[in-house]
């Protein structure tokens, strides 16, 4: 299966749970250049937070996914090109490799499974809530993490292989490591992008940088920052 995010460049991750820079509204949001926007967070996510940031983007020429972090922030809409769903790889609890999935299938009947695709996640920085959450293991060397990237596409399919940093910058030998074993799987890195530099270096060996907290914490003109770095490399 080959999904647009092998066209992508730039994915930017608007979290519903925080604000945006005062005078900046989703319109600006939305034209920063980015290839693709996906709404979601790891804390304080419910469905009124998602549809609302949704309806909000809905409107405009980009395309649109939410990545919901338990199945009571999915939300429907027509105008969702998708739903990425994150299997956490590195997780100490079973619950976010198939618990949380299987109660979303339990509980959602309306699954559109055409539009639905999984992110197989790493996840790195033990400082971030997403590790908390997940107990996830991250005391992993580079070829550790190669091997869970390689375990992701080889064994259990996953055509987008996620390296989660999320609020640091990661290790780049880290990300090198794993797109060294990854044969047609896209490769994301999300975590810490706050300048044309951070975005163009993690580039070099993630084929789609994320772009998170920048736009809440400084706003659209930084994240055009980081498109162009991650366009340039
Ligand atoms: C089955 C369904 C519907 C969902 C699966 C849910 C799973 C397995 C989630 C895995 C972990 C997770 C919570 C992913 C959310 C995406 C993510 C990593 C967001 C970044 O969050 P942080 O930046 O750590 O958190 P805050 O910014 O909210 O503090
Ligand atoms: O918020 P930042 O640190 O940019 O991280 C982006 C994304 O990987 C979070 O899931
Ligand atoms: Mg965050």
């Amino acid at each position: 299966m080959s999904g647009p995010w092998t066209e992508w460049d730039h994915l930017l991750k608007v979290d519903p749970d925080k604000t945006l820079v005062d005078g900046e509204t989703f319109e600006d949001v939305c034209q920063t250049g980015t290839d693709a926007i996906a709404v979601g967070g790891t804390t304080g996510m419910t469905e009124e937070k998602m549809a609302t940031v949704v309806e909000a983007c809905g409107k405009y020429d980009v395309d649109l996914y939410i990545e919901p972090s338990h199945s009571n922030a999915v939300v429907h809409d027509d105008s969702l090109d998708g739903y990425l769903i994150p299997i956490v790889f590195n997780a100490g609890d079973i619950s976010w490799v198939t618990g949380a999935h299987k109660e979303w299938a339990r509980l959602d009947d309306d699954i559109d499974w055409a539009r639905t695709f999984t992110e197989g996640y790493i996840v790195l920085n033990p400082d971030s809530s997403v590790a908390e959450y997940t107990q996830a293991d991250c005391d992993l060397d580079a070829e550790e993490v190669a091997a869970y990237a390689e375990v992701a596409e080889q064994m259990f399919g996953q055509d987008i292989v996620y390296i989660e940093y999320s609020g640091m910058l990661g290790d780049p030998e880290k990300v090198a490591a794993a797109q060294n074993e990854l044969d047609d799987a896209t490769l994301f890195y999300g975590g810490g992008i706050h300048d044309y530099d951070s975005a163009h270096q993690m580039a070099q060996d993630a084929d789609v940088v994320v772009v998170g907290d920048l736009v809440h914490d400084e706003g659209v003109d930084a994240v055009r920052r980081t498109v162009e770095g991650a366009k340039d490399a």
